[in-house]
């Protein structure tokens, strides 16, 4: 295995089956004559009932990510490189090269997603039932099967089947809406849904609930997410597997307990101290500066600018690749010296 084509189920526990498979995945936007590389050679591997989350600020590439899964990218972006492979019912389908018919079959039915904002999943002048059936509809779904369903799901995420099913988004709370959306995304039975900062704009208790929902459908289904959030709280909540992006990148790849216990990657470390932290008395300390512009990325490294351990070696030359040590990968040969000789690429 390559260090950049990183398999996280070689990272936990004993191997269950793979059912999506990321590999070297580049996405690039084209605005004008100007092109900005969204994300670069990302590479992640998610079980069967596991959770990956990748987890970055704003801008480093993670909805693209999941937009190039989905084979929902606008029409100014392009993939020059990488694979995404889908479990479909046992079937390893390759979503980069199949027909657009099939990816809308394949998009619902074997991997859903459920958006940023709860509210832009649904059609304001519909009612909840009306979004049901419809997504039974354009599956070929019997709608007396799909009621049946959509009524368990939705009492599932407790909610009280019959009132939400009558009612129009509006009338709905937020934390409300987003459990609608994830009972939609589950109508078709999927094996991979990609959760879109899935509590984003909720207040914290209702956040809480629905990450606990989110959880007790994994266990209930087995269903695996992929879910991306800048909100490390989101993530110590829901990930088995962690990846931090920086600029494009997989930065740090590693199982989340480990990497959320001692992160290694100067950024992950970064983002764990802008945390507020409920145990320790320690005052959240922000991560000086900005992601830089993807549309100008420094040379090296392109965390140098804000690493406290930058030397002259990061900051000229290509971007650092991952490399194996301590149980994880990270894409930091300062903090690889430091912790004395990797495990190979
Ligand atoms: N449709 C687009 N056209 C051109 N550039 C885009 C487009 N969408 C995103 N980008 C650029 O790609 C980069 C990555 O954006 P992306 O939205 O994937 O990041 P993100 O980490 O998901 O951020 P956020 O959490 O704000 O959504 C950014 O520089 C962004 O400006």
């Amino acid at each position: 295995m390559t260090a950049d084509a990183i398999d996280t189920t070689a990272l936990g526990d004993p191997p269950t089956s793979v059912v999506l498979e990321v590999e070297r995945l580049t996405v690039r936007y084209q605005e004008g004559d100007r092109t900005v590389e969204a994300v670069t050679d990302l590479s992640l591997s998610l079980r069967r009932g596991r959770t990956v989350v990748l987890i970055g600020e704003s801008g480093c590439g993670k909805t693209t990510a999941a937009l190039a899964i989905l084979g929902m990218l606008p029409q100014t972006a392009t993939i020059p490189s990488g694979r995404i492979r889908i479990d479909a019912g046992g079937r390893s389908v390759d979503m980069l090269s199949v027909p657009d018919a099939e990816l809308r079959s394949l998009r619902w039915n074997h991997v859903a997603y459920v958006p940023q904002s709860s509210i832009s999943a649904f059609n304001p002048i519909q009612r909840i039932g009306q979004h049901f059936r419809q997504t039974a509809d354009a599956h070929r779904m019997a709608r007396g099967a799909a009621e049946a369903r959509a009524s368990e799901l939705l009492a599932a995420v407790h909610l009280d089947p019959h009132r939400v099913w009558h009612s129009y988004p509006h009338e709905l709370s937020g934390g409300t809406r987003q459990r609608v959306a994830i009972a939609l995304a589950m109508l078709l039975d999927p094996a991979v849904i990609i959760l879109d900062e899935p509590t984003t704009a909720l207040d914290v208790l209702t956040q809480d609930a629905v990450l606990r929902t989110l959880l007790e459908l994994q266990e209930s289904t087995g269903v695996s997410y992929l879910a991306i959030t800048h909100d490390l709280a989101v993530a110590a909540a829901l990930a088995d597997d962690l990846v931090t992006m920086y600029a494009g990148r997989a930065v740090e790849v590693g199982q989340a307990a480990d990497v959320l216990a001692e992160p290694l990657h100067p950024y992950t470390r970064g983002l764990l101290r802008s945390m507020p932290s409920v145990d320790s008395h320690a005052a959240a300390e922000p991560i000086g500066g900005y992601p830089p512009s993807m549309a100008n990325l420094p040379p090296g490294c392109a965390f140098h600018p804000r690493c406290a351990l930058a030397e002259q070696s990061c900051r000229s030359g290509p971007s650092p690749d991952l490399v194996r040590f301590a149980g994880r990968s990270v894409a930091c040969p300062i903090v690889a010296t430091a912790q004395g000789p990797g495990e190979g690429r």
